[in-house]
């Protein structure tokens, strides 16, 4: 007989205790997860980014056990599923996907994407971004990714990215804050972005919506900080959850607070993979 893959140990009480909950309750539970970072490997252009190989079959694997699977991602929900392809994988008939951290939904049961109209100031903004730039003689290899709902200014394939993210940032912000938009730092990127939705309004949203007596989210990411909040206020009012990160390099803040801290999508597919051999 195979002896039973083991599953990493959550080094929190508060983790063990999400962890444990899963375990016993899996058709209770809703698992929630980032995108980039997460289930797809940072790659250098946002365009051509995919998920792991391993990501699909083992979010296949655990469809049929667990109460809902989530994608909550920063991404339009039409990238994020030409991206991930997870819409061709029948046995993910049920998943949902949150887009723009929220203002976009979508369920594989429905196949419609739910989108609000433009913000108005993401036009304006868009429109002022190429001059900005200009003005400030940002270095070669920063790019604009039209997001529809928002405008990201990557930066990641500059000479240096530490310095072009000192240029940029109070610029932006200030490009952002004249708009009424929001600021979304994140991996080597700037997002101007509609203010009042975030990924803890929308994961607790989710929470409601699918009747979960138990939340994990796995993200990697500074704007998955509010998800993080989100599982924290649900695990005060009692009910069981597990911070799960998958770390970098590039952003320690969610590893500080992780009960779980994985070595990338690699290792958050291993994850997934061991948990769902608990169950079939
Ligand atoms: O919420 P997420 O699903 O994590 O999306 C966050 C942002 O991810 C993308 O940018 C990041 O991934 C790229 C591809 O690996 C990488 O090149 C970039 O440096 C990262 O910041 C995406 O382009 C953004 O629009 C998302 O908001």
């Amino acid at each position: 007989m195979t002896a039973p893959l083991e599953l990493p140990q959550p080094r929190t009480p508060a983790g063990q205790a999400g962890l444990a909950a899963l375990l016993a309750n899996p058709s209770r539970a809703l698992l929630a997860f980032d995108f980039d970072g997460v289930l797809s490997p940072i790659i250098d252009d946002p365009a051509r980014a995919a998920a792991h190989p391993g990501a699909i079959p083992a979010l296949a694997r655990l469809a049929p056990h667990v109460g809902a699977l989530a994608i909550v991602t920063g991404r339009s929900v039409a990238q994020v599923l030409q991206l991930g392809r997870f819409a061709d994988e029948p046995a993910l008939a049920r998943l949902l996907v949150a887009g723009h951290y929220g203002l976009e939904r979508w369920s594989a049961s429905s196949g419609e994407i739910a989108s609000p109209p433009p913000f108005p100031g993401v036009a304006a903004a868009r429109q002022a971004l190429p001059g900005l730039l200009n003005d400030l003689v940002a270095p070669a290899g920063t790019a604009v990714e039209d997001k529809g709902h928002s405008v990201a200014v990557h930066f990641r394939n500059t000479p240096s990215p530490a310095d072009a993210q000192e240029l940029l940032t109070e610029p932006l912000t200030t490009l952002a804050r004249s708009h009424g938009l929001a600021v979304q730092p994140g991996r080597m990127v700037v997002e101007l972005r509609p203010p009042d939705m975030d990924k803890g309004a929308t994961l607790g949203a989710l929470v409601l919506e699918v009747g979960a007596e138990v939340v994990t989210f796995a993200g990697d990411d500074l704007g998955d900080l509010p998800a993080y909040d989100a599982v924290d206020s649900l695990r005060e009012s009692g009910m069981p959850g597990l911070l799960i990160c998958s770390a970098s390099d590039e952003v320690r803040a969610l590893s500080d607070r992780a009960d779980l801290v994985l070595d990338g999508p690699a290792r958050v597919v291993a994850f997934l993979e061991t948990l769902a051999s608990r169950w079939g």
